[in-house]
């Protein structure tokens, strides 16, 4: 077999710059896919953390005006990764995030910012870097979204195109007057190409006229084709039916192994727990829980939007409380609920702690020392932390909806009897049902043979990358032949 060679599109990559799980997928994607035979590089933008972890940089080319600067193309690897980066200092080299300053205010630049990520994208595609002909792009997400539109409207010979999709809610949407500054000709504004309700749509683009279109779990693909899940796309999407698929994500074994993991207090293995005890009392005394070894003790690792349905969370905290729960939550977002979390934790100290912030050392050692990982959201395309508690011995007690009812087994009295079941599903997403999934946990938390039936199935099951690898493999090569590769 030879190997295929891919261009990744993306505008964040783990380690070196990460708002969410999009950078831990295309982070970890290359490794996963080098064993199956296809080199997949990564284009990403210049931001400034890029630059300084860039190894073996090399300019590859140089631009006098690039979307309104001065820009070259880099080539070089970070952590193993091979890189290109488009370094822009115009419209890369700032202070804040990737998408919004150190307010969280979004950029007023962001649709030329990704434009001119997608145009290089389109260009290496096409040839712009010596030696190099992917026979695939794949792009991720909205910033990416344009890639597709670029290669339909220049013509000529191009790469097959997939488009994924990790999170439908953030679309990309701009308005129409940006046409030309964005390299774009009226002929590209219809409903076949970039228009979107009468603005430009940079993943409605990418929907429109990648060849193939993926998501990030089977569910979620179905639940996008819907009015209630298609976020305004559910009719393109289903027009498109034919070409959508759902591969489940995985996580990256390496970075997430409890047996050789550097951040947490006590390592711990699928056949040996022991350690967990002592990262449990680490985790409540870092956070000033009470050091009470036999409270149930939830965690959650999330950001804070109306998505990750931690409200709901917040209006359940008297029912775990009641039933001699604890809570460690790591987030950040939404200020209205940061507020209401903090509030939670002077109401009830030594019994709920929330940290506000991100911070990778404690997310770890949240998967190390709780009994169960929440995630209640209102809709989840895939989740990653449920499957990383699920490496870490901790149950998942999730919303059954998109990537959480793929990847968890409810622990249904069948399921549980048969060895099956790996943690907690409730719906419908309310706060009643939360409550209720919060009392079946506590229960199975008390029923000691229960609980380590689900933790160890939980731990032997498979949430790496090797299936979900294989499957985008054959994704990729069948793309390839189907355009005479
Ligand atoms: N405050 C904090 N501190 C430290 N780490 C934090 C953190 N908040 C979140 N994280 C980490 O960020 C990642 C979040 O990934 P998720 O898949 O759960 O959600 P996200 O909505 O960002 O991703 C979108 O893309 C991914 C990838 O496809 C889909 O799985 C998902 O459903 C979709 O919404 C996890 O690795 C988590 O540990």
């Amino acid at each position: 077999m030879s190997r295929l060679e891919v261009l990744a599109v993306a505008s964040e990559v783990f380690p070196l710059v990460k708002t969410g799980g999009l950078a831990d997928v295309v982070g970890a994607l290359p490794k996963a896919l080098a064993r199956e035979e296809v080199r997949l590089r990564t284009l990403v933008p210049g931001y400034r953390p890029v630059l300084a972890g860039l190894e073996g940089r090399k300019v590859i080319r140089r631009f006098d005006d690039w979307f309104g600067g001065p820009a070259e193309l880099l080539s070089g690897e970070a952590d193993g990764l091979p890189l290109f980066v488009l370094d822009a200092p115009h419209l890369y080299d700032r202070d804040g995030g990737p998408y919004a300053d150190a307010q969280g205010r979004d950029f007023g630049d962001n649709a030329i910012r990704f434009a001119a990520l997608a145009r290089m994208g389109a260009n290496i595609a096409q040839g712009c870097a010596p030696r190099y002909r992917p026979a695939v792009v794949q792009t991720h997400d909205w910033q990416a979204g344009l890639t597709a539109a670029y290669l339909h409207f220049d013509g000529g010979p191009r790469p097959g195109v997939v488009c994924t999709i990790h999170n439908l809610a953030f679309q990309g949407q701009f308005d129409r007057a940006l046409l030309g500054r964005l390299g774009l000709g009226p002929e590209a504004f219809t409903p076949d190409g970039v228009e979107y309700y009468g603005d430009i749509g940079f993943l409605k683009a990418g929907v429109r006229l990648a060849d193939r279109i993926t998501t990030v779990s089977p569910t979620y693909a179905a639940e996008i084709c819907t009015p209630q899940g298609g976020m305004g796309m559910d009719g393109l999407l289903r027009g498109r039916a034919d070409r959508l698929s759902g591969i489940v994500n995985g996580v990256d074994t390496d970075v997430w192994d409890p047996a050789a993991d550097p951040l947490i207090a006590a390592p711990f293995s699928a056949t040996d727990l022991a350690g967990r005890a002592a990262d449990k009392a680490a985790l409540q005394e870092r956070l000033h829980l009470d050091c009470d070894p036999g409270a149930p003790l939830f965690g959650v690792v999330s950001r804070l939007s109306w998505q990750k349905g931690v409200d709901l969370l917040a209006q359940a905290l008297p029912t775990l409380i009641a039933h001699g729960g604890q809570l460690a939550l790591l987030g950040s977002g939404d200020a209205a609920l940061e507020g209401e979390l903090l509030h939670a934790a002077r109401t009830h100290p030594g019994r709920i702690a929330c940290v506000l912030g991100y911070d990778e050392a404690l997310a770890h050692q949240i998967q190390a020392g709780a009994d169960a990982i929440l995630v209640p959201s209102r809709f989840e395309p895939c989740g990653l932390t449920q499957l990383c508690a699920m490496r870490y011995g901790a149950v998942p007690v999730v919303a059954r909806v998109g990537g959480l009812a793929d990847t968890v087994i409810d622990a249904a009295p069948m399921a549980l009897a048969s060895g099956a079941a790996t943690g907690v599903q409730f719906a419908p997403v309310e706060v009643a049902a939360l409550e209720i999934a919060l009392r079946r946990t506590i229960a199975l938390y008390r029923d000691r043979p229960a609980w380590s039936r689900l933790q160890a199935q939980g731990l032997q099951t498979d949430v790496s990358w090797a299936r979900p690898a294989k499957l985008y493999a054959e994704l990729f090569a069948d793309l390839v032949r189907e355009r005479g590769g």
